[in-house]
């Protein structure tokens, strides 16, 4: 597919992390919960398209506000969206600026300040958690915690991407509903139709999807 080309709705994100060098192929042990994996996303590389980034935060905001639009509204109302460090920071900020919608984030593990909160907010406030993608779900119930623990009410999280290993399962579990853009089997379905990469590499990605048992 030449660089020009339009991929139909939210496809559209697996061409630009195409165009973005994104998408790496290879044998990557990644995080808490991905071994082996043939596929890494890094979609840290967004911030290096603003209007790529914006036009997240716009697919972002067009699928919450379809969601609150139908008659059993599968998004609870929020007052306050909180992004996950670091790669959820950005999109989180981009959200919140097009929504004109406060945030807040908690200072990562490991760091001097850990679990500490920016941003104003008062407890029972409803927040909405933002990352970039989601593989087992330990980040983003990690900082479900924290901000329960602060008196926030977690009823909802967006990611731009799910690998598909089992975090939307985990959320579930502790009442926590995932909104995701793509899945990891969508980018792959798309980059082998678009000729972007090899049958192998197509093939090695859905057998460790099937592996993973998450989808
Ligand atoms: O669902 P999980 O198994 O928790 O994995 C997903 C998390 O991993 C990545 O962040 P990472 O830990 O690499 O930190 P970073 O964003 O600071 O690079 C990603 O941005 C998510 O936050
Ligand atoms: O599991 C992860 O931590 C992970 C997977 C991936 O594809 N990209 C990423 O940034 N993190």
């Amino acid at each position: 597919m030449s660089k020009s080309s339009k991929a139909p709705g939210n496809l559209w994100l697996a061409e630009e992390l195409w165009k973005l060098d994104a998408i790496e192929f290879g044998d990557f042990t990644l995080g808490r919960t991905a071994v082996h994996s043939p596929i890494y996303i890094n979609l840290r590389r967004l911030i290096s398209n603003p209007k790529a980034l914006n036009r997240c935060a716009r697919i972002i905001k067009e699928e919450l506000e379809a969601l609150m639009s139908m008659r059993n509204p599968h998004v609870h109302p929020f007052t306050l969206v909180a992004g996950v460090p670091f790669g959820g920071l950005h999109v989180a900020t981009a959200f919140s600026l097009l929504a004109n919608v406060p945030m807040i984030y908690i200072h990562p593990p490991h760091t001097d300040k850990a679990d500490v909160i920016e941003g104003i907010y008062v407890r029972g406030q409803s927040c909405l958690i933002i990352d970039d993608l989601i593989t087992g779900g330990g980040s983003i119930l990690q900082t479900a915690a924290t901000l329960e623990s602060a008196g926030l009410v977690v009823r909802d999280a967006v990611t731009l991407i799910d690998r598909q290993e089992g975090g939307r399962q985990a959320l579930k579990a502790a009442g926590i509903n995932l909104i995701s853009i793509l899945t990891l089997e969508q980018i792959a379905n798309y980059l082998m139709s678009a000729g972007h990469i090899t049958e192998d590499q197509y093939r090695a990605t859905m057998e460790y999807l099937a592996s993973r048992n998450g989808g």
